[in-house]
């Protein structure tokens, strides 16, 4: 089991819902992919109802925040919508995120300087309800600045580029990509935001993220739902978990 001490690991159980949806149904459930996640060592879940609901449904939501024994994380785009069921839920956290109907992945950080005051309103409301707001950005001090600013907890780091340049493995670019998520974490954790980072880690990608000081969570999806049709969602956990322990531990 994960202790709290520890860089926190949010497993994203999305698309477990993807391969769901493919067949409509109820199966692979999601919330049983959340507690089998659990139990191997996560310490919070996120899901990500998107507003075409292409993956998690508005009664995965419901089921999770019910059965859940770790804390949601729900991410949402900044929307009335959103807002009102994050409000019926009451999920422990809110990850505010860019939303484009038409993309394949979240591409880019949410424009939190140009986002102004309906921005500010979204994440007002979700604190007066008692839950905590994070604001998932590029690694950028302009969006950091706003984020604190506008009264965020948390900011997410968007890992993607980084985690494409590697992929293209590109050491120069994937270096550059790394001291931006360095000195974001930095400046963010200076600012007083409680510091995350997620989307497209892998086992490879994972240590330099996980050594920052900074970090406190990491939120990863995709690669382990997709490494758990090999090796079992529970190993995929436990692998990732024990890479970002050893990462945190110099090891
Ligand atoms: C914001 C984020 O990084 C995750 O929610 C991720 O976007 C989930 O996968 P999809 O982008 O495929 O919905
Ligand atoms: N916010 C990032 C997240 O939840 C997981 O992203 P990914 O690992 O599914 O790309």
């Amino acid at each position: 089991m994960a202790n709290s001490a520890q860089l926190r690991l949010g497993v994203n159980i999305d698309h477990v819902a993807t391969v769901r949806n493919a067949r409509g149904g109820m199966h692979p459930d999601p919330v049983h992919a959340a507690n089998i996640a659990i139990a191997a060592g996560a310490d919070g879940i996120t899901a990500h109802l998107r507003e075409d609901r292409r993956h998690i449904r508005d009664v995965d939501i419901a089921r999770l925040k019910a059965e859940l024994t770790r804390p949601l994380n729900l991410e949402m785009a900044a929307t009335d919508e959103m807002l009102a069921i994050a409000l019926q839920h009451r999920p422990n956290a809110c990850c505010i995120v860019p939303e484009r109907r038409e993309e394949r992945t979240t591409e880019g950080g949410l424009d939190v300087v140009g986002g102004g005051a309906r921005l500010e309103r979204l994440v007002g409301e979700l604190k007066q309800a008692g839950i905590r707001v994070s604001l998932f950005i590029e690694p950028d001090a302009a969006a950091i600045e706003a984020s604190s600013r506008m009264g965020a907890d948390i900011v997410e780091l968007h890992t993607g580029a980084y985690c494409e340049r590697a992929l293209e493995e590109n050491s120069g670019a994937v270096a550059h990509e790394l001291k931006r998520i360095t000195e974001a974490a930095r400046l963010a954790h200076a600012a007083g935001l409680e510091v995350h980072a997620g989307h497209g880690l892998t086992y490879n990608t994972v240590g330099a993220v996980a050594a920052l000081p900074e970090m406190v969570e990491l939120n990863i999806g995709h690669f382990l739902i997709g490494e758990a049709i090999f090796e079992g969602l529970d190993t995929s956990v436990t692998r990732m978990r024990a890479l970002m322990d050893a990462a945190r531990s110099g090891a």
